[in-house]
C-alpha cells in the first residue's frame, strides 16, 4: 500500500477530468451527487458514465440524501466510498455496508475558517466526533472548512485552522483527509504542517467551477512530491 499522502481530486464532472486526475497521479476522484448548493453537482444518470469507466477509486459525495435514493445510488454507481457531507454517516454506515460489502464510508467534519470560533468546533468535540465515527463503522474522516458566519460547510475554497487540523490528525481515531482551499501554492505547507493521511481538493485545481486544469493538477502533484521528499 502507498505510504505517502493520498490525493483525492473532488468535484469531477466529466470522464475527461477523471482521466486528467488519474494521469496526474491522484489516488481517488470524487463526484458530488444531487447536492443542490454545489456548482459541481450531478444526477445519478449523468454520474453513471464516470463511475462505470472511473480510472481511480470513485467516491460519491452526498448531502441529506433519502435512504431510498442512497440504495439507488449504490446499485447504479457501485462507488468505492460514499462520503457524507451532512452528519448522518454514522447512523447509515452499517446499513449501507450490508448492502454493498467492501464499501467505504467517509464522513466530512468541519473546522472553522482561520480566526472563527464556534460551539462544537473545539478540539475535544471534534476528537470525540472522530471516535463516534469509528465506533459506527466510518472508515475515514475529512476535515473541511466551515464559514460559521454564513453557515456554509464545505466546498468553500477557503483554508481552515491548520493548527487545529494538525492536532486533530495526531489525536483522531481514524485516517484524516485535510480539505478546504488546498492548491498548488499552499499544498506543501499544508502537508508539512498538518501531516494528514490524505488531502482532498476541488477549486484549487480548476480552470472554472467543474472543470479541472491539467496545469494546476501537475503543479499540485509536483509541490506535493517536494513535501514528500522532504519528509524522507
Ligand atoms: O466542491 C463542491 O462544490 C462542494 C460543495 C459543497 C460541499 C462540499 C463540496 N466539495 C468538497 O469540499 C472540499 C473542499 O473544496 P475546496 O478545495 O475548498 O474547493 C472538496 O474537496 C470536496 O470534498
Amino acid at each position: 500500500m502507498k505510504d505517502g499522502c493520498r490525493v483525492k481530486i473532488c468535484g469531477i464532472t466529466s470522464l475527461n477530468d477523471a482521466r486528467l486526475a488519474a494521469n496526474a497521479g491522484a489516488d481517488y476522484i470524487g463526484m458530488i451527487i444531487d447536492v443542490r448548493f454545489s456548482p459541481r453537482s450531478m444526477g445519478l444518470n449523468e454520474a453513471g458514465q464516470i463511475f462505470k469507466h472511473a480510472p481511480l477509486p470513485a467516491v460519491a459525495l452526498v448531502h441529506q440524501m433519502e435512504p431510498d435514493k442512497l440504495d439507488q445510488l449504490l446499485l447504479k454507481l457501485r462507488p468505492h466510498a460514499v462520503q457524507f457531507l451532512s452528519p448522518e454517516g454514522p447512523e447509515l454506515a452499517g446499513r449501507l455496508k450490508d448492502r454493498q460489502p467492501g464499501l467505504q464510508i467517509w464522513q466530512s467534519l468541519f473546522m472553522p475558517a482561520g480566526g472563527e470560533v464556534g460551539d462544537g468546533y473545539d478540539f475535544r468535540t471534534l476528537v470525540l466526533k472522530t471516535r463516534q465515527c469509528r465506533e459506527a463503522g466510518i472508515d475515514a474522516v475529512l476535515f473541511d472548512t466551515a464559514v460559521l458566519s454564513s453557515g456554509r460547510c464545505g466546498g468553500t475554497g477557503l483554508t481552515g485552522d491548520w493548527e487545529l487540523a494538525a492536532r486533530l490528525v495526531r489525536e483522531a481515531a481514524l485516517p484524516v483527509f485535510l480539505a478546504g482551499g488546498i492548491k498548488p501554492g499552499n499544498v506543501r505547507r499544508a502537508v508539512e504542517k498538518v501531516r494528514p493521511f490524505g488531502i482532498d481538493l476541488s477549486s484549487g485545481v480548476e480552470e472554472y467551477p467543474g472543470k479541472k486544469s491539467p496545469a494546476e493538477l501537475k503543479a499540485l502533484m509536483e509541490a506535493l512530491e517536494q513535501a514528500e521528499n522532504r519528509k524522507r
